[in-house]
């Protein structure tokens, strides 16, 4: 299925385009951001079919999971920014100190200008043109560059951004890790990357090379703690789902469960069952289901069956799944127990449908596991307990945080999305996302403030040292 691309324009020339492209659009009122938000609206209703089309062809995933996670997100994204854009871009009073009464201030939000924004392949639409939302809505212009591993809907995206917009607003480079550098040393105006910690870092380098300011959507092991106290059946269906979406191959799935040791045989039995009802609850065999997707590629199919195995060879035991199938990148959901912690599978993000399990005795312990790995994009706590929650809460560090829930928090368009040091850099989604492409401009108006008199001015005067001297101690 994979077209003809449109013929692309070099790394150099689009970056010209949407650079002289900035300059118009900071000029512009907010109605023509609305504008292009809702023609984004508009395509993508009448090119759902598409979009599912495309997705499928890259990795199988059911047309229903391309509608929550990749369609619904952008439009909602789209609807919250169109609503809101307008209080959103309005300059804020800001008051007064006292040491410079009289003065008046305002913050206003001037767009960042010609931004890149690089995409992942897992939710390949959703993670490209979700920040396109926010990046258009404060004014800028932008490059995209979606992955190469889902070229179906890579070459879709370029097809949607060509029908749209002229090429000094938006242009899309297709390509790989030669032509993501090349678009790295350009220098854009901000950067907004999804992917890899690993090529966080590399993003990040070569930003400092021109003092780009980036936001880094990255990674990491999201832990799920489930405490003693808990209803154990809906948090095992709730964690069944969490992981198993888009066959875990889903940033903030939860990566690892730390279940306290008293209800941990129960948990298991949960899980099983709920895993059963999800994907073959009339005996379906999964990898029949229209419900459950694939490993995005052979390359990524190898690295989890060598997770897997590696594992196993190191004491861990099957507690469901293990007939994976390379034919297809098919691997069937699973969870295992007795996992080392020195395993890759517990060092890595695992970023498949693969849950190790693992005991705890006390919340103490369990924090303690979680503090010994980088900060986490997301953290996941299921129990009753409200001391327990808060000293999760408290004692560990992570992007997000969800409560008797998974991965929902992600559609929450008023609260900021992203990591912490390992997992990201900033912030995304609905005003966070409009504040990490603008440029909070601080701006002070001389009226009759006490510096207006310049009496800090030189020569110091003995009343300017007494001036001064007030100052300090009083304001
Ligand atoms: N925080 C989030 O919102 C979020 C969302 C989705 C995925 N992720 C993370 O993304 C990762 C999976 O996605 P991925 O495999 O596509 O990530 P990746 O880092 O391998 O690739 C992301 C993008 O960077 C480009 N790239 C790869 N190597 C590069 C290099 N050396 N130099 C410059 N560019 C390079 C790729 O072409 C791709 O467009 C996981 O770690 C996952 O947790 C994070």
């Amino acid at each position: 299925m994979i077209e003809q691309p449109i013929q692309q324009q070099s790394v150099q020339q689009s970056f010209d385009f949407v650079k002289s492209g900035a300059i118009k659009t900071r000029k512009e009122p907010i109605g023509e951001r609305k504008k292009r938000l809702k023609l984004m609206l508009q395509w993508i209703s009448k090119n759902e079919s598409k979009i599912k089309a495309a997705v499928y062809q890259d990795f199988k995933k059911p047309a229903s999971e391309v509608d929550i996670s990749e369609i619904y997100p952008v439009t909602s994204e789209i609807k919250h920014a169109l609503e809101s854009l307008t209080s959103w871009a309005k300059p804020k009073k800001i008051d007064a100190p006292l040491s410079l009464l009289g003065t008046t201030s305002h913050i206003q939000y001037e767009p960042k200008g010609a931004c890149l924004i690089i995409a992942p392949w897992n939710y390949p639409f959703s993670l490209a043109i979700g920040p396109l939302v926010s990046c258009l809505a404060a004014g800028n212009t932008a490059v995209i560059k979606p992955s190469e591993m889902t070229p179906n809907t890579s070459i879709l995206i370029e097809e949607m951004i060509s029908d749209l917009f002229d090429k000094e607003i938006v242009s899309v480079i297709n390509g790989g890790v030669e032509v993501s550098q090349e678009l790295l040393a350009l220098p854009f105006d901000h950067i907004f990357f999804t992917g890899s910690p690993q090529v966080g870092k590399v993003v990040m380098k070569a930003a400092a090379e021109n003092l780009t300011s980036v936001t880094l959507e990255l990674g990491g092991k999201s832990p799920v703690i489930v405490d003693e106290r808990t209803d154990i059946s809906d948090a095992a269906e709730k964690i069944a789902w969490g992981k198993y979406l888009n066959n875990g191959q889903t940033c903030i799935a939860p990566d690892y469960a730390l279940v306290h040791e008293n209800i941990k045989d129960k948990f298991e039995e949960k899980l099983t069952t709920k895993v059963k009802e999800l994907f073959s609850a009339d005996e379906t065999k999964i990898q029949d289901s229209p419900d459950y997707g694939r490993i995005v590629n052979a390359k990524h199919y190898a690295r989890l069956t060598s997770l897997i195995d590696e594992a196993v060879s190191t004491g861990a035991e099957i507690l469901f799944g293990g007939d994976a199938n390379s034919d297809d990148n098919f691997i069937p959901p699973m969870a295992l127990t007795n996992v080392s912690m020195n395993s890759r599978m517990m060092e890595e993000e695992i970023f498949g449908p693969v849950l190790p399990i693992i005991s705890y005795n006390n919340l103490e312990e369990a924090i303690g596991i979680i503090n010994s790995k980088p900060k986490p994009l997301a953290l996941y706590y299921f129990g009753r307990s409200s001391k327990n929650r808060k000293k999760v809460l408290k004692e560990t560090s992570s992007g997000n945080v969800c409560i008797n829930d998974c991965v929902i928090h992600f559609g929450h368009a008023n609260l900021p999305f992203g990591g912490v040091n390992n997992s990201g850099i900033g912030k995304a989604h609905g005003y966070y996302g409009f504040l990490a492409f603008s440029n909070e401009k601080g701006v002070l108006k001389q009226r009759i403030g006490l510096t207006s008199t310049k009496s800090i001015y030189p020569p110091y005067s003995n009343f300017k040292k007494l001036v001064i001297r007030i100052l300090k101690k009083y304001l």
